[in-house]
């Protein structure tokens, strides 16, 4: 019945326009099913597109959630599993009841979602596929209560997040909730009528509420970036030319900075663009930073720091290959988190 509510809002759901303020790689909006796509570029997603017929994607949350469209979109054809908590996608595919599992990992405002990117750290689970997101929110409420009559404001912790400045311009409380579309049902549920929830205008049309505000994050630019995971590690097809991303993880006992100038060096002087680097120390953490060491029979090690390194190209290449032998000769370990075609299209949705 869920299901079958997605596909009708997908199909139904207003299309509308983004004002996208001044991008330089901006061109035109194309509609593909009920999002636009903001960013031309290649399409890295194509792979698993094509096979996705079937698949089972869990994601965090209720139907109608950002994860559950950000799944959508990288795999159009699938079925996903709602789960209530981040911990619950991890054995969703762990126990084979789903096939894949998408996490919410960055976003352009609040930067790494530190507690999803280490649990990806301890389980072994690899990255097949990244999706980017434009992030809208919205405020909704139950048909008829006016902004007047509102108290305060339920939605996950990150939408909450997203909005402090128009939440504070409101005068409203504020309560975290596990995801924007669980806050949507809650307030169906319990007929709310002195609470608004944060969340998207799908959200909002699936369950039937009212839109008191859009817009509602403190910048318009709100890119959130999530990341499909497998069990297995499947073959990057090599037939196609798709962008190419790897992500690692290097775990040390040892300096840092050390460390982080030699993942520096080492990348620099292959020419290989690093995406993303980022140190995770134990003092961010209150403690030690766990790792699934996957060579030694899945043991978990703990590590006063960690980076995570992204860069552009595949570990099949031999400058990439070079750079990890390098890496390894140092009192590091090395885990490659995943080697995955990356759509630099950003997806949008209000
Ligand atoms: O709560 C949701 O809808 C989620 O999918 C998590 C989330 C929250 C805010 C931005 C992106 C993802």
């Amino acid at each position: 019945m869920a299901e079958m509510l997605i596909n009708q809002t997908m199909s139904t759901t207003k299309r509308t326009h983004f004002q996208v303020p001044s991008l330089p790689a901006f061109r035109t909006m194309n509609y593909r099913r009920n999002y636009v796509k903001i960013l031309n570029s290649l399409n890295g997603s194509v792979q698993i597109e094509e096979a996705s017929r079937n698949l089972k994607v869990a994601y965090q949350g209720a139907p109608g959630a950002y994860s559950e469209f950000a799944a959508k979109t990288a795999c159009p054809e699938s079925v996903t599993i709602p789960c209530r908590a981040v911990i619950n996608v991890i054995s969703a595919i762990e126990t084979g009841r789903a096939d894949l599992a998408i996490l919410a990992v960055e976003s352009t405002m609040e930067g790494t979602a530190v507690r999803n990117y280490d649990l990806l750290l301890q389980r072994d689970l690899c990255i097949v596929q990244e999706i980017n997101l434009f992030v809208q929110y919205c405020l909704l409420a139950m048909p008829g209560v006016t902004k007047s009559e509102l108290k305060r404001v339920i939605s996950h912790p990150m939408a909450l997040a997203h909005c402090g400045r128009s939440l504070a311009e409101l005068g409203l409380d504020h309560e975290a909730v596990d995801d924007t579309a669980g806050a949507v049902e809650l307030l169906l549920s319990n007929r709310m009528l002195d609470t608004a929830a944060i969340a998207s205008t799908r959200a909002a049309a699936l369950y039937g509420l009212d839109v008191l505000a859009h817009g509602l994050q403190d910048e318009s630019w709100n890119v959130t970036r999530f990341l499909i995971l497998s069990k297995n590690n499947p073959k990057i097809a090599k037939k196609r030319k798709i962008r190419v991303k790897t992500s690692m993880v290097v775990a040390h006992h040892s300096g840092t900075l050390d460390v982080l100038l030699k993942v520096l060096s080492t990348f620099s002087s292959r020419k290989i663009s690093l995406t993303k680097l980022e140190v995770n120390s134990s003092i961010d953490n209150n403690g030690p930073v766990k790792v699934l060491d996957a060579h030694e029979g899945g043991s978990v090690k703990e590590y006063p720091s960690v980076l995570y390194v992204d860069f552009e190209g595949s570990i099949d290449d031999q400058k990439v290959k070079d750079a990890i032998a390098e890496l390894s000769k140092l009192p590091v370990y090395v885990r490659i988190l995943g080697c995955y075609s990356a759509d630099p299209t950003i997806y949008g949705l209000q």
